[in-house]
């Protein structure tokens, strides 16, 4: 069983190619991080294997319709709009929209469990326009989680959130993919990748220049060659650490 098949995806935008030949399958419980520079392809990527960009290729998610693919998969944009001023729990509520008939009986639950997991309790009845960037960050990650879709995408989740949300985030999505289910979710920062991600698909200019374990993928060459960037190395608690030391 596949969580997602994306085939040979293609995409040119004003005639300059934008992502090349780009293949890979997602199973459930992977946590997949989408690394490269600005400009690499990341968003566009995640919005063309939705079907929401006009592409050549396939992908398992652009087959199906709105309806079923808003049931399978939920999508975090890059842009945190919030298009009018709600309480953050009828925001999160919002992600129970793709669901019908007996699954609407799930939404007190689900909405409560978002909350709780993105630590929003205390925020639930503020309105959405009055909280500061990071929380209305928190609160759109909490309306991703509340749809319980088995694939999660997610475009920089970490943007704008302090240095213990973005850990507490990341775990979020961690534990998820131990759940059961997939996430995707591109990132900037190398050293949460690596410790967090199960795997990791590294885009330069339009090509996927490498696919698997972070531990594997991030060597000196590649962080030199895709990012022009040294690193330094360590581990803590079992887990690796990675942090940028300078350009090379
Ligand atoms: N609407 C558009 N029209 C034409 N080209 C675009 C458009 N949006 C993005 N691009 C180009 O497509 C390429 C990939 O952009 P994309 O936003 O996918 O990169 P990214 O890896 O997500 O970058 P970042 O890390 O900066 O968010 C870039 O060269 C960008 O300039």
């Amino acid at each position: 069983m596949t969580a997602l098949e994306v085939e040979a995806l293609s995409l040119t935008r004003q005639g300059e190619r934008v992502l090349s030949d780009i293949s890979f399958t997602l199973r459930p419980g992977e946590f997949l991080g989408l690394l490269g520079p600005n400009g690499a392809g990341k968003t566009t990527l995640l919005r063309a294997l939705q079907g929401l960009l006009p592409h050549e290729g396939r992908s398992s998610l652009a087959q199906i319709s709105a309806e079923a693919r808003a049931r399978r998969a939920a999508f975090l944009p890059q842009a945190r709009d919030l298009a009018w001023p709600m309480a953050v729990r009828d925001l999160v509520a919002l992600g129970r929209l793709p669901w019908t008939g007996a699954a609407r009986s799930d939404d007190h639950r689900a909405v409560a469990a978002a909350l709780t997991r993105m630590e929003l309790e205390a925020l639930a009845d503020r309105p959405a326009d009055r909280l500061s960037g990071g929380e209305l960050a928190r609160a759109l990650i909490a309306r991703l989680l509340a749809q319980e879709t088995p694939l999660l995408l997610a475009d920089e989740p970490g943007a704008g959130l302090d240095p213990a949300r973005q850990i507490s985030t990341m775990q979020v999505f961690a534990d998820l993919a131990r759940e059961g289910r997939a996430v995707v979710a591109s990132v900037h920062d190398l050293g949460l990748a690596a410790r967090f991600c199960t795997r990791v698909l590294v885009l330069q200019e339009g090509r996927l220049v490498a696919d698997g374990p972070p531990a594997e993928v991030l060597s000196d060459s590649l962080l030199d060659q895709v990012f022009g960037l040294r690193v330094w190395r360590g581990e803590a608690g079992g887990l690796p650490l990675l942090a940028p030391i300078a350009l090379t």
